[in-house]
């Protein structure tokens, strides 16, 4: 059976992460969540302001364990729950439009994909991570359904939300992250647009699944 990768780009809250972990376990794939890595530097970034990027990225310690789903360390502390938590999200997006911390994470992303094997999901993974993926999708919601979910997510994760305040973060976060100088997020050419909106996750991963059997079969 052939080894591919799979790349899962998209806006804030499309369903990436949901549909990349169910797809990898389905196909024995190893999932990464990228936004997970950036949301650690902004983390550590939060913790000590001061430090200019460049120096942040060369003295951190970040441990990414995928095993059936990921798990974050940054400097040797688990930080998977901490880093969901609104201080990170609200500066995420500036954190990740930093050259010098793009320039690590991509390195670290190109390294965990070389092998082949596996379904990384974020914002530049089709443009840039990994341009030569198999299969690549672009996965989008509209706004307020985007919006309802996250609501849902940061109420089981005890995170306080609303969802006026949400509908806000994401369209702000969209535009940063569309409007960015380095690797904006945009839909690669070769990626397939999937809407979700409407659609359950069941239907979603189920798509994805038949995309990839027909380019791992064939
Ligand atoms: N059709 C769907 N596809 C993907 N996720 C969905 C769908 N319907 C509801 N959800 C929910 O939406 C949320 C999406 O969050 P997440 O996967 O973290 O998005 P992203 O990684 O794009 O930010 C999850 O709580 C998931 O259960
Ligand atoms: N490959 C990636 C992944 C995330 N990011 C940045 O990291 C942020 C958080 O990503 P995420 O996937 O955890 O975001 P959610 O949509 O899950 O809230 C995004 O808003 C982007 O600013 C990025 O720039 N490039």
């Amino acid at each position: 059976m052939k080894k591919i990768n799979i790349a899962v780009d998209g806006p804030a809250a499309a369903g990436k992460s949901t549909i990349a972990k169910l797809v990898a376990s389905e196909l024995g794939m190893v999932y990464v969540d990228t936004g997970a890595m950036y949301r650690a530097i902004t983390l550590a970034h939060l913790a000590q302001p001061e430090v200019d990027f460049e120096t942040l990225v060369q003295n951190i310690n970040l441990k990414i364990v995928n095993d059936n789903g990921q798990k974050i360390y940054l400097n040797g502390e688990d930080v998977s729950e901490r880093i969901r938590e609104n201080d990170v999200t609200l500066n995420v997006s500036h954190v990740a439009s930093q050259k010098a911390v793009r320039e690590k994470l991509v390195g670290i992303q190109q390294e965990m994909t070389a092998a082949k094997g596996v379904v990384m999901d974020g914002r530049d993974i089709g443009t840039h991570v990994i341009p030569d993926a198999e299969l690549k999708v672009y996965m989008i919601a509209s706004v307020t359904e985007r919006a309802e979910r996250r609501l849902i997510d940061n109420q089981q994760r005890g995170i306080e939300a609303n969802f006026e305040d949400l509908v806000k973060d994401i369209e702000r976060r969209d535009h940063l992250d569309m409007t960015r100088e380095i690797s904006p997020l945009v839909k690669a050419n070769d990626a397939i647009e999937i809407d979700t909106t409407g659609m359950t996750i069941e239907t979603v991963k189920d798509n994805i699944i038949t995309l990839a059997r027909e380019i791992i079969e064939n």
